[in-house]
């Protein structure tokens, strides 16, 4: 499972599109970061724009119509070795562990489930892909949405049980941390269903496949699809 010389060689001077999708722990960050470091690829993570949005909500009114992406800076991962979260900006302040409270969780959910915001959180993520389209792209509706014509579509996929305990076991040292893991939801089976028929779609089952080996299937699916 693993890319010629040549292949590696073209991948990271062409640059490579992917999108990778999946229920909560499913792993799609820790895959994102580690195709990164090996491809040289910037990475966005979707889910840290409704996590900045939902911290906006909870602090009070939100700047008027389509203001808020002024205010709100959300930075691509930079190439390389696997960074600490990106930097996520509101008003100047540093929001980027504030994202991940408690009260933060609350709002996501309506966040999410607001077809508006959905839609000004899209327009945000294809104005910044927009600008490079090589890159690595991770959240709930990437293959569907926002990287229709990425080299490869990924979803990933894990027993609940299991992602629940990997939660469990990244916080246990961040109790301030309060982030949900539940079922599979309507819009994960969706995208699954659409990456599962997509000729460059790879679904693949983390719940015993650490991430290297998913790295590795996913070098070994780029180089068949090219
Ligand atoms: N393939 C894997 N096997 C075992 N543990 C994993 C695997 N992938 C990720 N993990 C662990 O599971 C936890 C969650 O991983 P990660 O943040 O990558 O998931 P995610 O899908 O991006 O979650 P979210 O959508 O909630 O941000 C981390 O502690 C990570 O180390
Ligand atoms: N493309 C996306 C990304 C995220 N969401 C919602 O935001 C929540 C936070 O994302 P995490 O990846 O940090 O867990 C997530 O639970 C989704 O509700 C989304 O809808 N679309």
């Amino acid at each position: 499972m693993h890319l010629s010389v040549r292949q590696k060689d073209s991948l990271m001077r062409h640059g490579v599109a992917i999108s990778i999708d999946g229920p909560s722990a499913s792993g799609k960050t820790s895959l994102a970061y580690a195709l990164a470091s090996r491809l040289g690829t910037r990475v966005l993570d979707t889910g840290l724009t409704y996590r900045a949005v939902a911290y906006a909500a909870s602090r009070g009114p939100l700047p008027p119509d389509g203001r808020l992406f002024d205010v709100l800076r959300h930075e691509l991962a930079a190439p390389g070795a696997r960074p600490a979260l990106p930097a996520v900006v509101y008003h100047g302040e540093d929001i980027t562990d504030a994202i991940w409270s408690a009260e933060v969780e609350q709002q996501l959910r309506f966040i999410s489930a607001d077809p508006a915001w959905r839609r000004d959180i899209t327009d945000h993520h294809r104005a910044i892909i927009g600008g490079h389209e090589r890159m690595i792209v991770v959240g709930r509706d990437c293959a569907t949405t926002l990287m229709t014509n990425a080299d490869c579509h990924v979803f990933l996929t894990a027993m609940e049980a299991v992602r629940r305990e990997r939660r469990r076991a990244q916080y246990r040292t961040q109790p301030e941390r309060a982030v949900n893991v539940g079922p599979v939801t309507r819009l994960d089976d969706i995208t699954r269903e659409h990456v599962s028929r997509q000729p460059r779609g790879l679904v693949l089952d983390t719940t015993f496949l650490p991430t290297p080996a998913a790295v590795r299937a996913v070098l070994h699916h780029l180089g068949e699809c090219r």
